[in-house]
C-alpha cells in the first residue's frame, strides 16, 4: 500500500495511488534542481504552492496536510519555521527531508547519506525526519568513514580536507555575483575554521579531532572535488594506496551511485582530475592517488554539488522515505 493510500491524500495522489510531495523553496537553486528531477519520476505526484503564498505559513500548513513528504530547500531559519509547522501537525504531518544545514547533526534526525554504513539506507527509510547532507561533507565522509572504520586512519588523525566547488554551491546570490562579473574568479574561504559543514563532516566520518577544512570556489557553475592528503607512513601499519583503495572498494561494492575508481599511481601515470565530469548526475566517484615511492596519497571525491551534493541526493532519499525503488 502506498503512503498516499494510507494517508488517503485525496487531491493529487489518490487517483493514481502515487505518494505526494511538496518542495518548499522550489524556486531556489536546490529546489529547482529537485523539481527538474521530479518531472522524471512517474511514480510521484508533486503539489505546488501559489507564488504569492510561498512564504505564507498558513498556506504551507494547509498544503502539507495533503502530502506525504515535504522537501525543504530553504535557508536554515526558514527550514526551522517549516519544521515547527510540521511539528504542530502531530502524526498527520508529512515526513520531512531538509536540504539545509539546520538538522544535520541533530540526534533525532536520520542523516541522508544512504551509503554511509550498510544500515543507513534502512534508517532513512524508517525515519520521519531526514537531513540531506552538505555537498562537501558528502565527498569527505565518503572518503574518510570507510578507512576510519577499517582502522586504517586513526579517529584522532589530523585530517585536512581541501575542496573546490562551482559557484552554484552558494545559491542564487553567489550565482548572480559570478554571472554579473562582480566576484573574483577564484577564492579560498572557510579560513575562519568555522565552516558550517565541519560538524557533520567530523561526526559522520567518526573523527574525534576536528578536521581543517579549506573550501574554495571557482568561476564555473557546478561540479566539485573534495580531497584529503595523507602521509602514509604516519598511519598505523603504514598502509599503501592499494590498501586504502581496497577499503573503499569493499565498502561501496554494489553501490549504484558511489564508484570506487582504480588506484592511480606511478604505473598509471595519471595525476590530474577536473570537477565537472559528473554534472547533472547523482554519481560520486572516489579516487586514491598514491605514490609508493614517497609513501603519500591523496584521496579525491568528485561529484556534482547540485547532484549527489544536493538535488540528486534529495531525490534518492525521497524515494527511500516513500518506500519506492531506486531510480
Ligand atoms: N546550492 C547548493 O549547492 C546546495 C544548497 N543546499 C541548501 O539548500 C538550501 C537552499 O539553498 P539554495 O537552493 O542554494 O538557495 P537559494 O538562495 O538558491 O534558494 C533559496 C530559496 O528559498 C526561498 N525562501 C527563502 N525563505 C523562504 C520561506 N520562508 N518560504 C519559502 N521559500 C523561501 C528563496 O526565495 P527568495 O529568493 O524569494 O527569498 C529562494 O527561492 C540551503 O539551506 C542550502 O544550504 C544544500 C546543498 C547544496
Ligand atoms: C560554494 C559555496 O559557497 N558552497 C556553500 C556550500 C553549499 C552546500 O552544499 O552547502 P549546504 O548543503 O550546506 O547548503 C558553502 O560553502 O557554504
Amino acid at each position: 500500500m502506498s503512503l498516499a493510500e494510507t494517508k488517503q491524500a485525496p487531491n493529487v495522489g489518490a487517483a493514481t495511488k502515487k505518494p505526494v510531495v511538496f518542495v518548499d523553496g522550489g524556486s531556489g537553486t536546490t529546489g529547482l534542481g529537485i523539481n527538474e528531477r521530479l518531472k522524471l519520476q512517474g511514480d510521484v505526484a508533486v503539489k505546488t504552492i501559489a507564488d504569492d503564498k510561498r512564504k505564507d505559513p498558513a498556506a504551507k500548513k494547509a498544503l502539507m496536510e495533503e502530502v506525504d513528504l515535504v522537501i525543504l530547500c530553504l535557508p536554515d531559519d526558514a527550514a526551522k519555521e517549516t519544521v515547527a509547522l510540521v511539528d504542530t501537525m502531530g502524526a498527520s504531518g508529512p515526513k520531512v527531508l531538509d536540504a539545509s544545514t539546520a538538522y544535520r547533526v541533530a540526534p533525532d534526525w536520520a542523516y541522508g547519506f544512504p551509503e554511509l554504513t550498510p544500515d543507513q539506507a534502512g534508517k532513512i527509510k524508517a525515519a520521519k525526519k531526514v537531513s540531506n547532507p552538505g555537498c562537501y561533507p558528502t565527498g569527505a565522509i565518503a572518503l574518510l568513514r570507510p578507512i576510519v572504520d577499517a582502522g586504517l586512519l586513526p579517529q584522532d588523525y589530523p585530517v585536512t580536507v581541501n575542496a573546490v566547488s562551482g559557484y552554484s554551491g552558494g545559491g542564487k546570490s553567489m550565482i548572480a555575483s559570478f554571472e554579473d562579473g562582480s566576484a573574483s574568479s577564484f577564492e579560498l574561504y572557510g579560513l575562519g575554521f568555522e565552516h558550517k559543514h565541519l560538524p557533520e563532516m567530523q561526526l559522520y566520518s567518526n573523527l574525534t579531532r576536528r578536521p581543517i577544512f579549506i573550501p574554495s570556489v571557482g568561476n564555473y557553475r557546478q561540479g566539485m572535488l573534495v580531497s584529503v592528503p595523507l602521509q602514509l607512513d604516519t598511519l598505523p601499519g603504514k598502509p599503501t594506496g592499494a590498501d586504502l583503495q581496497a577499503a573503499l572498494a569493499k565498502r561501496y561494492a554494489g553501490s549504484k551511485y558511489v564508484s570506487v575508481m582504480p588506484l592511480q599511481n606511478e604505473a598509471t601515470k595519471s595525476g590530474r582530475i577536473e570537477p565537472e565530469a559528473l554534472n547533472e548526475t547523482n554519481m560520486l566517484e572516489l579516487y586514491v592517488f598514491a605514490s609508493d615511492k614517497y609513501h603519500q596519497a591523496v584521496l579525491v571525491a568528485r561529484l556534482d554539488n547540485l547532484g549527489k551534493g544536493a538535488s540528486g541526493a534529495a531525490v534518492q532519499n525521497m524515494r527511500l522515505m516513500l518506500g519506492l525503488p531506486e531510480e
